[in-house]
């Protein structure tokens, strides 16, 4: 890797809200891993006591060394020790965070506080990752996966009530095919309940109440407009003008969150296949690692459809249990996300069967999402994604972590337009090398971004929006309360 590259890592980053990540936030979430590592070692022990099973042995020493690993990563964090090499576990990208960090070496920045913020975030899911893949017994071992179902299982009410605005829609078909006009007014809805969808996110909201998932997760049209002045950039209205000149056209979501998020997104999804003209086949992007605690894996994905199938899965944890017609339309829209996924309609990126860590087939449409690069360079990173990409009519990025990517995490004053933030306006220094430069980000594909504000980077707003959220809310940038809807197809806005 060039040195170039690192810097697109670098130019002026945000460390307000990073400090807080790296003394609070990633402590809580290591010594989750801890805890879950070391449950499920004690259950294997009960186990082996009474079958006094070899692999069963060899599997709870391998999870000690592996809660080992991740204490002392924790003790290494607390007191800003050097960032370690990535070992050589097989797996992708390792010679990339390598040459990286040691580029960060050279100019002291490779310690958890010095390092640039996103990169260090990647570091820290890429270096877990190579703990559980270099054991014989926890490779296919995702982290993550029993706090994603749990907080899953707890989306019941919101599920239930998106479930039966669907089934309303079902009534209201041929008013929508022949009055484009309503078409839009649902077609916005969806957009915001995908967006607040977003707001669910394990690994910012590491200690969660039910009430709180509640809040989050409730949508319905009142709640949609007491939210509109959250919204600080809205571009729906730009979205819909270019969808609507669609025909038969795809999709594609860069996934962000498993469970209530996914959810909302397949629901997004469904919307635009089942109900209007323009979208005919709909494609989503997993990570292939256990990626920033709760994205979603292929395994989150064909899950996901299969909880919604059965009756059981919400019901058991929704009080007051949903009544009948509840289950009943919560059926009919899990039967037909089944039946898209089974006829092709919906897709993943990669094979379904893709197992963690990913695989010859699967590693250039999906590895480049958990690269610790921004996207401006992703022709040159990884063409074939790209030029899929290209073929898409809206990729619809989900999430914060991928505004942060799209942007390069860098501190863009407020009012920067979104296409410069998107690489119009870089420099030949911040693309990968010369040679491999081929153009900026913005305009390769129609572009729509749904996040809420978690991290300090933000663009593409009005200066006035900016001084009035500020009054508001000092910490709008990064409490998860303001969101922006930025969208960008071919031009500069
Ligand atoms: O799931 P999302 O929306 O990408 O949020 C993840 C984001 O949350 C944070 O963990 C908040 O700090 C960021 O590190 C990251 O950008």
């Amino acid at each position: 890797m060039s040195s170039m590259a690192l810097l697109t890592l670098n130019p002026q980053l945000f460390h307000i809200f990073s400090y807080e990540t790296v003394v609070k936030r990633w402590p809580i979430i290591l010594a989750g891993i801890v805890d879950r590592v070391r449950l499920s070692r004690e259950n294997h022990n009960l186990h082996s006591e009474a079958q006094e099973n070899q692999a069963l042995e060899a599997k709870i020493a391998e999870g000690k060394a592996i809660i080992e690993k991740v204490s002392k990563l924790k003790y290494d964090m607390a007191r800003d020790h050097v960032m370690e090499p990535i070992p050589a576990d097989g797996e992708l990208h390792v010679d990339l965070y390598n040459s990286l960090l040691e580029e960060l070496a050279e100019s002291s920045k490779n310690t958890w506080f010095t390092a640039p913020w996103l990169y260090a975030e990647c570091y820290l899911y890429r270096l877990l990752r190579s703990y559980f893949v270099q054991s014989k017994f926890w490779r296919d071992y995702d982290p993550f996966r029993a706090q994603k179902l749990d907080v899953f299982t707890k989306s019941g009410p919101s599920i239930y009530g998106i479930a039966k605005i669907m089934s309303e829609l079902t009534i209201e078909k041929s008013a929508l095919e022949s009055d484009p006009s309503k078409l839009k007014v649902f077609f916005q809805e969806m957009i915001q309940m995908c967006l607040w969808g977003n707001a669910t996110d394990l690994s910012l909201l590491t200690h969660m109440s039910l009430d709180d998932i509640e809040r989050l997760q409730s949508v319905g049209k009142e709640m949609q407009a007491a939210r509109q002045e959250f919204i600080m950039r809205d571009d729906q209205e730009n979205v819909w003008e270019h969808i609507s000149r669609v025909k038969d056209g795809r999709v594609d979501f860069v996934l962000d969150n498993a469970g209530f998020e996914l959810f909302t997104d397949l629901v997004f999804a469904d919307f635009l296949v089942t109900y209007t003209p323009y979208v005919s086949e709909v494609v989503f992007h997993p990570k292939l690692i256990p990626w920033f605690v709760s994205d979603v894996t292929p395994r989150d994905f064909n899950e996901t459809i299969e909880s919604l199938l059965d009756p059981s899965f919400l019901a058991f944890n929704t009080s007051p249990a949903p009544s009948k017609e509840q289950q009943q339309n919560l059926q009919q829209l899990a039967n037909r996300l089944k039946k898209y996924v089974t006829d092709g309609t919906f897709s993943l990126s990669v094979p379904k069967e893709t197992p963690l860590g990913g695989n010859s087939a699967s590693e250039s449409l999906a590895g480049f999402w958990t690269k610790p690069v921004p996207y401006w360079n992703m022709e040159a990173y990884d063409p074939e994604l790209w030029k899929l990409l290209k073929g898409s009519d809206l990729v619809i990025f989900k999430g914060d972590l991928h505004y942060r990517k799209l942007t390069g995490d860098v501190q863009w004053p407020a009012s920067t337009p979104l296409g410069d933030a998107l690489g119009e306006r870089l420099s030949a220094a911040h693309l990968v090398s010369l040679t491999l430069a081929t153009g900026p980000l913005a305009g390769s594909f129609p572009l729509l971004s749904l996040r809420t504000n978690k991290a300090d980077v933000a663009v593409g707003l009005d200066k006035d929006i900016v001084a009035q959220t500020e009054v508001k809310d000092s910490k709008w940038r990064v409490d998860g309360r303001f969101a922006l809807i930025s969208f960008l197809a071919e031009k500069n806005v």
